[in-house]
């Protein structure tokens, strides 16, 4: 795989669109422990305040030892060094991405409900996939619904499978036990009453062994 040594398991968090950058901080610190990953995705900021967004929490994850991983964005991840990149439909394609940040970055690409897909992006070098919306979710419209088998068949690329789109610590297990080596979170932890808490049961969600 490129982009770590170690396989990654875990929980991926995904930063909530929040316009205040101390405020940003604080729930990110509050939770950043629980992480395997952290994605900075913000889709209402201009390119400003996503840049400083973005260097202060590549401050935040480099001290907690948390790789981070810029939704959207191929400039702003090099730009503020990042460890990778995460790219849709409508962004740019893993192999640019590939090129552009070397081979130890983590390229991510979002696969939805769709194997051949995630068989180009395997290709064309991505480091891991992301298969969703699992679950109805209010952070983002989503228009393709996934299921496990879609997990389970993508096991044949060997690329750590994330699993996204309305995950909560109550529905996780089935996503884990059909493969899912990641959980993508935004609202089930940053909207929680208490998003400590709720990361630490996504997290433990992952205590078992991988499924063979
Ligand atoms: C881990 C992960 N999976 C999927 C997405 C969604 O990416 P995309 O379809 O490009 O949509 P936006 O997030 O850009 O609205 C993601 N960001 N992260
Ligand atoms: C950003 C994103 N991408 C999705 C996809 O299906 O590709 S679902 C989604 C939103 C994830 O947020 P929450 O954990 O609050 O449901
Ligand atoms: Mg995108």
């Amino acid at each position: 795989m490129n982009g770590s040594s170690a396989a990654p398991r875990g929980l991926y968090l995904i930063t909530p669109d929040d316009p205040d950058t101390a405020r940003l901080l604080r729930r990110v610190d509050a939770v950043l422990g629980a992480a395997t990953w952290l994605q900075y995705r913000n889709k209402a900021a201009g390119a400003a305040l996503r840049r400083e967004q973005a260097l202060a929490l590549r401050a935040r994850c480099a001290a907690a030892g948390v790789p981070l991983i810029v939704n959207d964005d191929l400039a702003l991840a090099r730009a503020v060094a990042a460890d990778g990149v995460h790219l849709g439909e409508d962004d740019a394609d893993p192999a640019t991405a590939r090129q552009a940040l070397g081979a130890g970055a983590l390229v991510g690409v979002s696969c939805y409900d769709d194997l051949e897909r995630a068989a180009r992006a395997a290709a064309a070098g991505a480091s891991y996939l992301a298969f969703g919306a699992f679950h109805p979710t209010r952070s983002k419209i989503t228009t393709r619904r996934a299921d496990a088998r879609l997990l389970r068949a993508a096991a044949c690329w060997a690329l750590p499978r994330v699993a996204i789109g309305g995950v909560t610590a109550d529905n996780a297990a089935p996503l884990v036990a059909a493969g899912a080596d990641l959980v993508a979170v935004i609202g089930a932890v940053f909207d929680a009453p208490d998003p400590p808490a709720a990361a630490r049961a996504l997290r433990q969600c992952f205590d078992a062994p991988a499924p063979p």
